[in-house]
């Protein structure tokens, strides 16, 4: 298993088991009050073990953050930086192979999946901004004053500074470098504490960001868990001068907590329990393929991924027929062969968690269409955190299943007869994150677009990205939004000077 595992500097050579390290000041360091271990979730063999960053570690992290902005970073042009993040974008791309083989490990996803979306977006995600930042505008307004002269005002735009960036694990390169690349754009420095689950290809990209010439302390990783530990540790640090945060919303909440000592701004991208709402006009194989992605892809651990399905009741029959035989094409198994198309849940506490659910659907009174268990696999995959993808009917609107986020592979499908009744039962939700509409009748699709209480919906796609597009959720999803001018403007402080003429 070992042999597997790419070997960076982060990783001591000649060791049994890989061991990572932080990222602190352009240096690989193994500091830390303890470490623990990081499993591979398809067969839970050990991938390596990680640093669990003390307080004392965070501060050496936060600090280098501190000196890199007044170092060279500090004065380096738009141009300069946007140049040096381009670099960035091609030693990701020059190490393809070696991110791929780490995220893989790291996720169980299926490298089908993560060859298409986690490495080249996370490639993507530093060219999108290199270009950003040459094109970002401010204001100006001229003004009359009483002696006739005039005044002129214009904004100009500022790194916030050091910048917190809290990451989950289920697309862990790309919602890390979805952060870090405007950040680093803007001029900020950052202190990135990746998933405990997943801290590997953060830590990899310590050596891309040395290649490419970002200076020392510009990018920082260190690892570790939430509470009382590197997360809390790392948010809570009175250097830190803002923090963006991906996962739980009860995590957010700590966060905001976190973030009030001090005033510092967040940006918030948190749970869903998101809807698709398909009608009886839409071309069915197109609904059929994008539900079968928004409910199983990643083994449904996508924040935009569909729990709830609502079907316009003439082809509730066929459409529940169909979702069940994709949900059972799909093949769970080793996630580096071709043919896999569903990995396992991150860990065995996770599926835990989901099987509660399942347990929960059952004793809500739901007829089970598909799924329910876990998969029979052979050795090792037999003790990798699967299970079978679930498709449930005849839950009830206000059951746990229904309205709790459960971030596994299943959905309840309910019918529906009037349009207004399906935007109601989508709307009533404590989330409002993402949504996507099947329908060939595109009047009905605008007009119920803009009704559904969600940051981001989809019209016959799902998970379709235009890296200029807000991205976010509104209600308990989150605050503030992703994506070209908007990251722009989370992380740059916006100063008026008005020029009296
Ligand atoms: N809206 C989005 O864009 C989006 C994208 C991906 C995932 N998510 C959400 O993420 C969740 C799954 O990810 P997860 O389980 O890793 O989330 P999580 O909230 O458990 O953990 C996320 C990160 O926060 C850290 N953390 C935990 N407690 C903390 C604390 N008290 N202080 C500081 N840091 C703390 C963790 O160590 C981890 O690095 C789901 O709810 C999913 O919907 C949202
Ligand atoms: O699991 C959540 C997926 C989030 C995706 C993005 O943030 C993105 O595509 O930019």
């Amino acid at each position: 298993m070992n042999s597997a595992v790419p070997r960076y500097q982060g990783a001591a050579a000649g060791a049994e088991t890989a061991r990572l390290s932080h990222f602190i000041d352009g240096r690989f360091v193994p500091a830390g009050r303890s470490s623990f271990e990081n499993r591979h979730p398809a067969t839970g063999e050990l991938i390596n073990l990680v640093p669990e960053a003390d307080s004392a570690a965070i501060d050496d992290a936060v600090k280098a953050a501190k000196r890199a902005l007044k170092g060279p970073w500090g004065k380096m042009s738009e141009q300069q930086r946007s140049a040096i993040l381009r670099k960035v974008a091609d030693g990701i791309m020059a190490r393809f192979d070696d991110f791929l083989a780490a995220e893989v490990l790291d996720t169980g996803k299926p490298k089908s999946l993560a060859s298409h979306i986690d490495i080249p977006r996370g490639a993507a995600n530093f060219n999108v901004f290199a270009d950003q930042v040459l094109t970002l505008s401010t204001e100006t307004f001229r003004m009359a004053t009483p002696d006739g002269a005039g005044a002129l005002n214009y904004a100009i735009r500022g790194p916030r500074g050091v910048i917190a960036v809290v990451c989950p694990w289920n697309l862990p390169l790309l919602l890390m470098t979805w952060k870090v690349a405007p950040a680093l754009a803007c001029g900020n420095t950052v202190v990135v504490k990746p998933s405990e689950e997943t801290p590997t290809t953060a830590t990899m990209l310590g050596e891309i960001m040395n290649e490419a010439g970002v200076p020392p302390g510009v990018y920082n990783v260190v690892h570790g868990f939430g509470e009382d530990s590197a997360g809390e540790y790392l948010t809570s640090h009175p250097q830190v001068d803002g923090i963006t945060f991906t996962g739980e919303t009860r995590t957010g909440e700590a966060i905001m907590r976190a973030a009030a000592k001090g005033v510092r701004p967040v940006s918030l991208e948190l749970g869903g329990k998101n809807a698709s709402l398909v009608f009886a006009d839409c071309d069915m194989d197109k609904a059929i393929e994008g539900v079968t992605r928004a409910v199983f892809a990643n083994c449904g651990q996508v924040c935009l991924g569909t729990e709830r399905v609502y079907v316009e009741r003439p082809i509730f029959d066929q459409f529940t027929q169909r979702l069940k035989l994709a949900a059972e094409k799909l093949k769970p198994g080793n996630p580096f062969e071709a043919s896999t198309t569903l990995g396992p849940l991150i860990s065995q506490v996770h599926r835990d968690k989901v099987l509660s659910y399942y347990a929960k659907a059952k004793a809500e009174g739901a007829e089970i269409i598909t799924g329910g268990g876990i998969p029979e696999l052979p050795t090792p995959y037999s003790a990798g955190s699967f299970v079978e993808p679930t498709i449930w009917t005849g839950l009830s609107e206000d059951s746990a299943v229904m309205r709790e986020e459960i971030f596994g592979p299943c959905c309840n499908i309910v019918p529906f007869d009037e349009e207004d009744a399906v935007i109601a039962l989508a709307n009533d939700s404590p989330y409002g994150l993402a949504t996507s509409i099947w329908t060939e009748n595109l009047t009905r699709a605008h007009r119920v677009a803009a009704q559904v209480e969600v940051g981001i919906t989809w019209v016959n796609s799902w998970f379709l990205r235009d890296l200029r597009t807000p991205f976010g959720g509104s209600k308990q999803s989150g605050i503030g939004r992703e994506g070209g001018v908007h990251s722009m403007e989370f992380y740059t402080e916006l100063r008026n000077v008005c020029v009296k003429l």
